[in-house]
């Protein structure tokens, strides 16, 4: 399953292909038609045209020379470069994702995770390289960016439904009090916490503080959804169940990938990455670089006792763990 693009660019199954793509920036993809088959579109200055579907092990060699801006890119990073004084963090990152897509970024310690995803919430600047939006570069925070990080992620002196409603009162300025109200509780119950407006965060358990962080940033109603280790703090019990709400949440935004939020969550945790991503990219250290991409086809909805035992999800776990140690002073085997 381990897709990482040959030199003479990428051959091989026909979705792995057709991600790689997205992600190189050659090409965009779309439905024509519910239910029909993914076709490639390429967008010459802007005008878009269909070259159908491709069959697997096509040459990029035919379609090198397509070089235009992607359709339907949510996220691009383009060529960043990070220092903290001395030390590079990141050195030339490209990555790309689509509407809808759940990419985990997955690496040991110090690769440079929460670095990219604060670059890409617009707390940190780029030394080299830009970060772009929906086509637009970013210059810093934004409305179109929520954030979820490990800690800190409530406002302590704000209540939970406080938190909330003030994220609902940013994105819809314009509505009512009573609208911002039920708003705020809506999204505090999506995330089963229907009980808790009233209650400080000092209040609550972690799992229930981070459940509320989730509602605040859902209630952002932002495109893009940026997740630093969520539930690293959490015991085991807690993060599985926050795990599948986080699933349920996103799914339940649309059947089809565009509808959803486009998620960057970090990780480094192998089975968290399988159990929620369409993409995992694997991140190696000294300094940060991409190491490869994976697209994970498992199906969905994806319960983990029915999935962990399975042939694939196995078999896609030892390959990310065989990738994130190598290079690493540790024993892959063992590590495993
Ligand atoms: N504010 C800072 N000043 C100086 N160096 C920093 C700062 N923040 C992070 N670094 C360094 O940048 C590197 C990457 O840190 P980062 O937190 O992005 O890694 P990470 O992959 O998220 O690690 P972890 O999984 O342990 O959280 C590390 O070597 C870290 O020491």
């Amino acid at each position: 399953m381990l897709f990482v693009p040959d030199a003479d660019g990428g051959r091989g199954d026909w979705r792995q292909f057709r991600d790689w793509l997205v992600r190189q920036q050659l090409c965009g993809f779309r439905r024509l038609s519910p239910g029909d088959r993914w076709h490639l579109v390429h967008c010459p200055g802007g005008e878009c045209r269909d070259l159908g579907h491709r069959a697997p092990g096509t040459s990029l060699a035919a379609l090198a020379p397509v070089r235009e801006e992607a359709v339907m890119l949510s996220v691009r990073v383009e060529g960043v470069s990070f220092a903290h004084g001395a030390q590079t963090v990141l050195r030339d990152i490209h990555l790309a994702a689509r509407p809808g897509e759940f990419v985990c970024l997955l690496g040991p310690s110090g690769c440079g995770k929460s670095t990219l995803l604060r670059l890409l919430a617009g707390l940190e600047r780029p030394d080299r390289g830009r970060i772009l939006v929906d086509g637009r570069p970013i210059k810093g925070p934004g409305l179109d960016r929520a954030v979820v990080f490990q800690d800190y992620s409530l406002f302590p002196w704000l209540s939970a439904g406080e938190n909330v409603l003030m994220a609902v009162r940013q994105a819809f300025p314009d509505r009512s009090r009573a609208f911002h109200h039920e708003t705020a509780r809506a999204h505090l119950a999506r995330v089963h916490l229907e009980d808790a407006f009233d209650k400080m965060p000092a209040q609550l358990s972690g799992g229930m503080r981070q459940r509320a962080a989730i509602a605040r940033a859902l209630a952002q109603d932002a495109p893009v959804l940026l997740m630093d280790e969520p539930f690293g703090a959490l015991d085991a019990v807690t993060r599985t169940v926050l795990q599948d709400q986080l699933l349920e949440l996103w799914q339940g935004e649309g059947q089809e990938e565009p509808q959803r939020k486009t998620v960057f969550f970090v990780t480094h945790d192998v089975e968290e990455a399988l159990l929620l991503a369409t993409t995992v990219v694997v991140m190696g250290t000294r300094p940060g670089t991409i190491k490869g991409v994976f697209a994970i086809d498992l199906p969905r909805p994806r319960v983990r006792r029915s999935l962990y035992p399975t042939v694939t999800f196995q078999t896609q776990r030892q390959a990310l763990v065989d990738l994130l140690h190598q290079g690493l002073p540790l024993d892959a085997d063992r590590a495993a």
